[in-house]
């Protein structure tokens, strides 16, 4: 018997094999009709699907103790909720509605109301849309929908995961992550890399494959049918390295993590990070309903500036929009979300939350001891940047910097770096603009590759201009954290790489074999090179 191979792109490292669970996909809304011939039948059908819904949640609750457990306790309540039935029930006899319809229908009313009320209450929207979705799903004969609650080791295979949904997993119980589409710098992907879930994105066909046990290997994209045995291998072994980034030569260059929670703070610092270069402080807020205060949103900055006593963090500004929504930020709809008002656009808006955020950007500083600088995403022009970095300065946060990851910002490099203290290239969205190609879409995954020579060629101008400046020229995106890489990038001027903690002991251990001269000469033949896979090997050359 031959078994069942596909292979996608591999994005987190490590090798594992298990039963398979999938994500049920999103729930489509439930049409208005048929219209139900006997009302009375329909309307009875409602009352044991919610019982249905909260039995199961009841029984999950026992599986789970503390905090999980209330909430799931709390979740079958509103199921059973009678208000929530009766008018639902009201809904199919008055207006003739399919039972899946009025179920939404008389839960969105509740939603409405949650949101309006603002603060607690509106949290408990959310709630509430779960335990909707999952009685109508009952209702529809639809598997629930979300990533379910895994009662054993399993591989979760998906369509995509939200990175909300990413974050929330549990690495104890997620061997590995398929998803059918996804690209490598999807945030989806860097979520799963600092979990330590190996991950493969991109597996065209991974949900049509009806096995019930996969092989998966986040270092090849290789996905395999195989036997239903537990087996995890975990990422490859690290390279030993000191926590100090430098070149052979004695050349120094930062080598920093990219954190979004106290635990990647904690992880990176225990790998050696020199500091921060990238917290992505909207990791902190996936979940939040209403805008978090001033008091709280200190109080999350400091968890994860804690380990960095006396060393440099760059905190990024909310970068919302795009696949990271906020529920308190979100624009009106819009066709192409990543072209859209997202980064600092949002503060152009909504200038208020930008002044909070600093304010607790500042009180965090202050009582953490760590040096701490603030960074904009999504900048695009030299004013946007001037008009940041004024509002930093207000607000007492003296080093104030930008990324460049939209392509305008790379070409205005040289009046940017006029107007701030440092500059940071986020390599995963100046590749998805420069090669217009969505950073989230599996079909366009071999443009989003950091090795094109297009993409290399705009980052040496932008390291060229950093040099004549004589100001810092940080990479966060990801292309810092493939040790080659980050040769060829320090070959261009750069003189800081950040990444997940898991990237920092082979990128420090390469650099300590690597000379400037090296460096220099591997940048020069990846930039001279037509495609990707000859960049490679041009860098490789020298070594
Ligand atoms: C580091 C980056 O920011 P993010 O991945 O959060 O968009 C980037 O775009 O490269
Ligand atoms: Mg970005």
């Amino acid at each position: 018997m031959s078994s069942a191979r596909l292979s996608g792109v591999g994005v987190s490292s490590g090798r594992a094999s298990g039963p398979v669970v999938r994500v049920a996909e999103t729930l489509p809304e439930p049409p208005l009709g048929p219209r139900p011939a006997d009302t009375k039948e329909e309307a009875s059908r409602i009352r044991p699907a919610t019982e249905v819904v909260a039995q199961r949640l009841m029984e999950r609750a026992k599986t789970v103790e503390g905090e999980a457990r209330a909430v799931l306790e709390t979740t079958a309540a509103m199921a059973g909720d009678p208000s929530l039935i009766k008018s639902a029930e009201k809904l199919v006899v008055e207006e003739s509605l399919p039972a899946a319809r009025a179920v939404h229908q008389a839960a969105q009313k509740f939603v409405t109301a949650l949101q309006a009320a603002g603060g607690y209450m509106a949290e408990r929207a959310r709630d509430v849309q779960d335990v909707r979705d999952r009685v109508v799903a009952e209702l529809l004969g639809l598997p629930a929908p979300g990533v379910p609650d895994l009662v054993a080791p399993s591989v979760l295979v998906a369509r995509d995961l939200a990175p909300a949904d990413t974050a929330g997993l549990d690495p104890s119980k997620v061997l590995a992550l398929v998803t059918e589409e996804g690209g490598p710098t999807s945030h989806t992907a860097i979520l799963a890399r600092s979990l330590g879930i190996p991950a493969v994105v991109a597996c065209r066909g991974v949900l049509a494959l009806e096995v019930p046990a996969l092989e998966v290997d986040g270092d090849t994209g290789q996905v395999r049918e195989s036997d239903g045995k537990v087996r995890a291998a975990g990422a490859g072994r690290k390279a030993s390295w000191n926590g100090v980034g430098v070149l052979k030569d004695g050349h120094r260059v930062k080598v920093l993590g990219n954190v979004g929670s106290p635990a990647d703070a904690a992880a990176a610092a225990a790998a050696g990070a020199e500091g921060v270069g990238l917290f992505r402080t909207e990791f902190c807020f996936l979940d939040a309903a209403e805008e978090p205060t001033v008091a709280e949103q200190t109080a999350a900055y400091e968890a994860v500036l804690a380990p960095f006593k006396g060393k440099p963090v760059v905190v990024r500004t909310l970068d919302a929009g795009a696949d990271k929504p906020l529920a308190f930020l979100s624009p009106d709809p819009e066709p192409n979300p990543a072209l859209g008002v997202r980064g600092l656009r949002v503060a152009f808006d909504r200038p208020d939350v930008l002044d909070r955020q600093l304010e607790a950007i500042a009180a965090a500083a202050a009582s953490s001891g760590a040096e701490v600088s603030v960074m904009a995403p999504m900048v695009a022009t030299a004013a946007e940047a001037s008009w940041f970095v004024a509002r930093a300065r207000q607000a007492g946060i003296q080093r104030a910097g930008v990324m460049v990851e939209v392509p305008s910002a790379a070409l205005s490099a040289r009046e940017i770096l006029q107007v701030v203290d440092f500059i940071s290239i986020g390599t995963n969205d100046l590749a998805q603009y420069v090669f217009a190609a969505d950073r989230q879409l599996g079909g366009v995954a071999a443009l989003n590759d950091p090795w094109q020579p297009a993409l290399l060629r705009l980052i040496a101008q932008v390291g060229e201009a950093a040099t004549a400046a004589g100001k810092p020229i940080g990479v966060c995106g990801e292309a810092a954290a493939d040790p080659l890489l980050a040769c060829v990038l320090i070959g261009m001027g750069v003189t800081s790489l950040s990444m997940n903690h898991t990237a920092l002991a082979d990128v420090g251990a390469k650099l300590a074999t690597s000379s400037m001269d090296i460096c220099q000469l591997a940048a020069r033949g990846a930039l001279a090179a037509g495609d990707p896979a000859t960049a490679k090997l041009a860098a490789r050359a020298p070594h």
